[in-house]
């Protein structure tokens, strides 16, 4: 009698079957992912917006509106939406003046390209640094007509979430993908959930410069190490060196951001009376609860050719 071949196996088929792996779980509108330490990250297909990062403890480090909707009709108010290719208001002229405030991608249902995990995963080492890596696509070709009469370039986005033990990475690469050049600006809108506002301060700005939206619009230096938010706070910090910003609770830290190949942050609060002006921001004390930290190429325009890459995003670690 001949022997059957054997059926191929994994090089280290024990460790690969107990090393506990990460799991996703895909829906008709998101995409979360949990680490076997207790990680996760929860992300919606409408605009690739984050809207939960969950460390081990079980703590949020996000903060989602209580009246965001969730359900495709409007950007989320909270969580990280996309501002691409235009941030604020679009100017009164040029390529993206009919665009929304914002631009397109946090108002569009992108694709879930699909997971990749990390090499300590796949070779099964069980070494306790898994990371699991979510993509989501966005084309020109994917727009409705209405938003591509409005800015008709070819154009493929990739936006990575990676959620490690050590933090969330998430990344957003900006392809020209068609035969003449065109401009962008982006940012990652991210609203952190702090615990008390009063209590919290922001380093990593100091002797930065910013256009101040509040007062004058006019640029300013920050003259002191941390920034305390006790009224609205609408900043574009820009050209910075320092590559982390953090959010320190009572002086301890809470959050990092770091910047990747970006070099604007603004920081955002709307206090009481806008929050109460947003119909979709509840409850209307919860800016005591959020700072916005968003890492961006927002002062000026980044141009690509046909063609030609961009990519910026950033890491962020939480200390709860
Ligand atoms: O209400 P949205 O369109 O989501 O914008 C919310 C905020 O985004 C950024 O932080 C801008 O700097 C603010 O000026 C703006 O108010």
């Amino acid at each position: 009698m001949v022997d059957r071949p054997k059926k191929p196996t994994s090089l280290n088929p024990s460790a690969r079957s107990s090393a506990p792996q990460p799991t996703v779980d895909i829906s008709d509108d998101r995409v979360t992912a949990t680490l076997p330490t207790g990680e996760s990250v929860s992300i919606l297909l409408y605009g690739a917006t984050v809207i939960s990062w969950k460390t081990a403890s079980g703590a949020e480090n996000l903060w989602v509106s209580e009246k965001a909707a969730l359900d495709g009709s409007k950007p989320v108010r909270g969580g990280i939406p996309i501002v691409f290719p235009v941030f604020g208001p679009p100017p009164k002229e040029g390529p993206t003046s009919k665009l929304p405030q914002h631009g397109f991608a946090r108002s569009t249902r992108w694709e879930f390209l699909g997971k990749s995990s990390s090499e300590g995963e796949a070779q099964g080492q069980g070494s306790g640094d898994e990371s699991v890596k979510l993509d989501f696509g966005l084309y020109g070709a994917g727009l409705d007509e209405s938003v591509k009469s409005k800015w008709p370039y070819e154009f493929g986005l990739v936006y990575s979430v990676t959620l490690g033990r050590e933090g969330l990475m998430t990344v957003l690469n900006v392809r020209n993908e068609g035969d003449e050049g065109w401009e962008f600006q982006m940012l990652l809108h991210t609203y952190l959930r702090i615990d008390d506002i009063s209590k919290t301060t922001i380093s990593g700005l100091g002797s930065a410069t910013y256009i101040d939206k509040v007062l004058d619009a006019t640029t300013h230096t920050q003259s002191t190490p941390t920034l305390s938010i006790t009224s609205e706070v609408d900043r574009v910090y820009t050209g910075l060196k320092q590559d982390t910003t953090s959010v320190l609770a009572d002086g301890k830290p809470r959050l990092d951001v770091v910047r990747d190949n970006l070099e604007d942050t603004v920081v955002w609060n709307p206090w009481r009376e806008k929050a109460n002006a947003m119909g979709d921001f509840a409850p209307k004390d919860g800016y005591k609860q959020m700072v916005c930290v968003e890492v961006g190429s927002v002062a000026g325009w980044q141009r690509l050719e046909p063609g030609e890459t961009f990519e910026g995003g950033m890491m962020m670690r939480s200390y709860v």
